[in-house]
């Protein structure tokens, strides 16, 4: 079948699957028609397109951490103990690296040796090996729903064992979990993956059972400007929406200037559903996400809780849906549950001092929203033209010449040309705009604002800025500025 932006056969989807299935012994437990059976005997608070829904309505901001350990009872624990000392709305599932690998032969021994040791040998939870029937355990034992997160490019019998297991959200995406995740994974192999994945949701939309697909907006974390985020966030709607997924949430990761960061939401939030209408797309439920910053913190936990503070301030701006809440120990490593608690609760308290005030600039905010709305229609749009109106065949075209492309991502199947770096205040602009297909009008307004921090500093514009912005954060500033 040829890559294109098109609902797959069904036939097609069947024959795939058999060998799917067969790839690991887990794989044979799931029941598609069971399946639909159990998600349909969930209650409707376990939804997480319910829940997303209702708090779209509400003007609420739902707030999630990420968690995952290997043994099965102890995530059970952690996740009953974030639901209940953290107040989380929504509970996630982080899957192990070796799982998001497909290496689960690895991922037996990881088990096996933790349970042995009696420690979490794995950096996450390796769903695939525990299958269909001990998953729903978590699932049993919480009262919220429960979401997917990892960072797998075929995520294929992943998504099969845990939709069957009851999780009603998975995150991901054929580029999202691809090009900031894995080196050698082609585009057209992780898209064909991930078109598995949304016409497997879209099957169980056709039985009555909505799954929640979300996009990785954030990337590779490191500076990336927001029209690269919220553009990618919208070509993986597009390619969910296809293939019948009717609950679509895409990402935003936090880059610390906040008028910036609330535009670059209020900005995926419209031009999402927009380009979703204008595809003929109008029966699917859009969300928002905003990610607590994703490069490097610091180490000092009363600094990192400044940088998640101030991380949930755009969220309150945009009325984003849902927070994927970072916690004070992010520079050290996996969290403890009692960190992970207190993050949850730090960022409520800063949404109910905030959600009650207006007290930031309309007029910058979409001063914002101007510039990002531009840079990201000049991307869709040659995306779509070079992809002669097909958005995968033009994803595929426009990654091999830059004209899509993400700043420091592993991947070899992007130019990486792109370069960002802070402006004198903070907000992310381009050093190098690459290929990206950008006009005078967008280039000179970066080039000015890069200018302004130049003479503030002092300094040339040069590589040297954003090697300061990288390390700002973690050392204490938003500005790499000169030492
Ligand atoms: C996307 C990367 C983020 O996921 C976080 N992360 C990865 N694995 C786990 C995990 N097992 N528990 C909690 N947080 C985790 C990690 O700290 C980082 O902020």
């Amino acid at each position: 079948m040829v890559l294109k932006n098109k609902k797959w056969d069904h036939n097609y989807f069947l024959k795939m699957r058999e060998e799917v299935l067969n790839s690991w012994e887990t794989g044979k437990e799931v029941n598609f028609e069971e399946a639909v059976s159990y998600l349909k005997s969930l209650p409707k608070e376990k939804y997480a397109d319910y829940v997303l829904k209702k708090a779209d309505e509400e003007k609420r901001t739902l707030l999630q951490p990420r968690a995952g350990v290997p043994i099965l009872r102890e995530h059970i624990l952690l996740l009953q103990y974030l639901q209940k000392e953290g107040g989380a709305d929504i509970l996630p599932t982080t899957i192990d690296s070796y799982t998001r690998q497909n290496r689960y032969r690895e991922a037996q021994i990881g088990i096996e040796e933790s349970l042995r040791e009696g420690k979490s040998l794995l950096n996450g939870f390796p769903a695939v090996n525990y299958g269909v029937k001990a998953c729903r355990e978590i699932i049993e034992s919480v009262d919220v729903p429960v979401e997917i997160r990892h960072g797998t490019p075929d995520a294929r019998l992943l998504a099969e064992i845990t939709l069957a297991a009851g999780f009603t959200s998975f995150e991901g995406g054929g580029i999202t979990y691809n090009i900031p995740y894995a080196k050698d994974v082609s585009l057209e192999n992780s898209i064909l993956y991930w078109q598995y994945v949304d016409y497997l949701v879209g099957l169980y939309a056709e039985n009555g059972v909505i799954i929640n697909r979300e996009s990785f907006g954030p990337l590779t974390g490191t500076l990336v400007p927001p029209s690269i985020s919220i553009s990618i966030g919208i070509i993986e709607a597009l390619f969910a929406a296809e293939q019948g997924v009717k609950s679509f949430s895409v990402g935003y990761g936090q880059c610390g200037n906040v008028i910036q960061d609330a535009a670059a939401i209020n900005v995926l939030d419209r031009l999402t559903k927009e380009y979703l209408a204008s595809f003929g797309y109008y029966d699917v439920h859009i969300t928002t996400v905003l990610h607590h910053f994703m490069g490097g913190f610091p180490e000092d936990e009363a600094r990192a809780y400044a940088v998640i503070s101030l991380g949930t301030i755009p969220a309150v701006l945009s009325k984003a849906t849902k927070i994927i809440v970072k916690t004070p120990q992010e520079a050290v490593g996996i969290p403890s549950k009692e960190a992970n608690a207190a993050a949850l609760r730090n960022t409520r308290q800063v949404l109910q001092m905030l959600d009650c005030q207006d007290f930031i600039d309309k007029n910058k905010v979409q001063e914002e929203e101007y510039i990002i709305e531009r840079e990201v229609r000049s991307i869709l749009n040659t995306v779509y033209s070079v992809g002669e109106g097909d958005f995968v065949l033009g994803t595929v075209r426009a990654f091999a010449s830059g004209l899509l492309d993400v700043p420091f991502a592993p991947s070899r199947f992007t130019l990486g040309r792109v370069m960002p770096v802070r402006d004198n205040e903070g907000a992310v602009r381009f050093f190098d705009f690459g290929n990206l297909p950008f006009d005078e009008e967008i280039k000179s307004f970066h080039r000015k604002k890069l200018e302004e921090r130049a003479k503030y500093e002092k300094r040339e514009i040069s590589f040297q800025m954003v090697l300061d912005d990288i390390y700002a954060i973690s050392k204490g500033r938003l500005v790499g500025r000169p030492r």
